[in-house]
């Protein structure tokens, strides 16, 4: 079908803005430096939740089981000593030491890097900043924390750092079991299998040791292990997995699946991008790709400031857009999606913010070429919305998660410069501020059922349920299944937040059943100590008694009293991956 759409429509730019990109002048290039400064802010996450844990084992915890019965665990090592066991221990326990542990890993790393049949560069630099990031968290715990040895003989002269945590097993758990990460991914042979197995039981091996020479409690060991196993997983994830932080590829590196032309696109294609979240290099790789797909002249639009998506998309829909292909975060794809309800244009999702929370649920790679891709390969599908509307918000459209509480404060005080450095984990580090977030009183109406009354610290209402690393915080929540779902967190003390972590945790597989309009009536007895809730529903009117800090698609939209969701079913077309591929 012939184009509609003018050659140059007003206010349509087709080659990229000069000004492009220089949005916001402190962003950082989404390569090195934004991959370092993401293993920062998670390796400072980390650290702190090893020195809370420290410190409640070492204060509110101390008297609590299973601490009171470690140093039987101790005394029957001590027990149990043999002059065989001992030399062994000793062998397990300088598997761990500082020296062996800084030779192995410089070795493993030359091996990596020179071996002319290997060269592993990504692995070797991922296996040097695990060890230097779990030492860095190691000193930053023996320095907060302050903790006895047992009170057992000891085999060893005991340094002068805190028994929390083990620092010998936390250096071999991120050493060895890094390796072994190494090795299982990148080995070839039928013995991958079997060195990887024996490389996982090494930092088990020196934990024993440690509590075998009376060096540590177990709980120290437990310590070492899961500071060690977060290191690897942050850098891991970092440098092995999230391929998004990396820089864009060159130029004939694209992911075109079988390097063949697609047939040309009759239509006009409208690529909406916020500038200050996809650079010029992006830009460019998404022409390309666009271009291997037929889609010979896309008309590229920005974003601005006080027009963030909506304006453009309509215009681009007026002037007979046949796609509509949005480069952005959560909030640019919210515009775009609202100016879209509705009209049946097809979306392509291309993420280049933050978040990107959309693009995760629905499964789309996080490399924006990759993405454009595979979404141009793809199929279109009908997926809901959510219809918002409150005190001061008018009625507008969201198409991930909307709340008030904690996560709307977290947003608000999430800084900007933060964001652009070192990506989603500046939400975490904000979040920790906020956690203190004063609990409020609401009243819920779901579709037709009676009010109901509830306190809670945070209401998420979601078309989507897994927000960052996967975590699925509403299980039941489908962005095709014509209906939104609410989550009401409301964890009292620390048993109440380990709770609703555990519940959090659980997945989709094992969480509990949402409550529908049917079980709603039966389950309204005292909820007060639940600290999990989930409802699923078409329309949901949300009253707080105060006001309440309030967010649509990761935006701050500013306090209010109400917020009125309801699902618009199938409102939005986006092209998604086909299965196959
Ligand atoms: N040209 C522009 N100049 C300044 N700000 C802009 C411009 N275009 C859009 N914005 C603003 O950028 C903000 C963030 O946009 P976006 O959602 O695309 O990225 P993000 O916040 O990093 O992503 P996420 O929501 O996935 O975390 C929005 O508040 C939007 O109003």
């Amino acid at each position: 079908m012939p184009t509609a759409v003018p050659e140059r429509p007003a206010g349509l730019s087709r080659a990229p803005s000069a000004g492009a990109g220089s949005g916001k002048g402190v962003a950082l290039p989404r390569g090195v430096g934004r991959t370092a400064a993401r293993i920062a802010a998670l390796t400072a996450c980390q650290a702190g939740l090893l020195v809370g844990l420290g410190l409640l084992i070492t204060g509110p915890a101390r008297d609590r089981w299973p601490l009171t019965v470690e140093d039987h665990v101790d005394e029957a090592f001590e027990r149990g000593r043999t002059g065989t066991l001992t030399t062994l221990s000793f062998i397990g326990s300088e598997a761990g030491n500082t020296l062996t542990v800084i030779t192995l890993t410089l070795a493993a790393c030359l091996v990596l890097v020179l071996l002319p049949r290997l060269p592993m560069w990504r692995q070797a630099v991922f296996l040097a900043v695990a060890v230097s990031s779990q030492a860095l968290v190691f000193l930053v715990i023996t320095l907060s924390v302050d903790r006895d040895r047992p009170d057992v003989d000891r085999l060893d002269a005991s340094p002068p750092t805190s028994s929390y945590t083990s620092g010998h097993t936390g250096a071999a758990t991120a050493l060895y079991a890094g390796v072994a990460v190494v090795v299982l991914s990148r080995g070839r042979g039928p013995w991958r299998r079997a060195v990887g197995v024996l490389l996982l039981l090494i930092p088990l091996l020196v934990g024993v040791a440690r509590l075998y020479r009376g060096m540590h409690h177990p709980t120290d060991v437990v310590g070492g292990i899961v500071n060690g196993c977060l290191s690897l997983l942050i850098v891991g994830r970092a440098l092995l997995v999230d391929k998004s932080v990396t820089a864009p590829p060159p130029a004939g590196s694209l992911p075109v699946a079988d390097g063949t032309r697609a047939e040309p696109h009759h239509g006009t294609t409208i690529v909406i991008f916020n500038p200050t979240v996809t650079d010029e290099a992006t830009r460019v790789s998404l022409r390309r790709v666009l271009d291997h797909n037929g889609h010979r002249a896309p008309v590229f639009v920005e974003t601005t400031r006080d027009d963030p998506g909506s304006g453009q998309t309509a215009r681009a829909i007026r002037d007979g857009a046949t796609l509509v292909v949005v480069c952005g975060g959560d909030g640019t794809v919210r515009t775009v999606a609202d100016a879209l309800a509705g009209s049946g244009v097809p979306l392509a999702v291309v993420p280049c913010g933050t978040g990107n929370l959309l693009a995760r649920n629905l499964g789309l790679p996080l490399s924006p070429a990759e993405a454009l891709e595979a979404a141009l390969r793809g199929t279109s599908h009908p997926l809901d919305l959510g219809r918002i509307e409150g005190d001061d918000l008018p009625a507008t459209h969201f198409a991930a998660m909307s709340g008030a509480g904690l996560d709307a404060a977290m947003i608000e005080h999430t800084d900007e410069r933060a964001k652009s450095a070192v990506g989603w984990p500046a939400y975490l580090l904000a979040g920790i501020s906020t956690l203190r977030t004063p609990r409020m009183g609401l009243t819920i109406r779901l579709d037709g059922a009676p009010a109901v009354r509830r306190t809670a610290r945070m209401v998420l209402v979601a078309n989507v349920g897994t927000v960052q690393g996967g975590l699925t915080l509403l299980p039941s929540a489908r962005p095709d299944d014509g209906r939104l779902d609410l989550l009401v967190l409301d964890p009292r003390g620390p048993g109440g937040w380990l709770r609703a972590v555990g519940t959090l945790l659980r997945g989709r597989s094992r969480a509990p059943r949402a409550t529908t309009l049917d079980t709603l009536a039966t389950r309204d007895g005292d909820r007060t100590g639940v600290p999990v809730e989930f409802f699923t529903f078409r329309r949901a009117e949300l009253v707080f008694d105060s006001p309440q800090s309030r967010e649509l698609d990761g935006d701050p939209v500013g306090p209010g009293r109400r917020l009125t969701a309801e699902v618009r079913p199938g409102a939005l077309t986006v092209l998604l991956p086909s299965r196959e591929k």
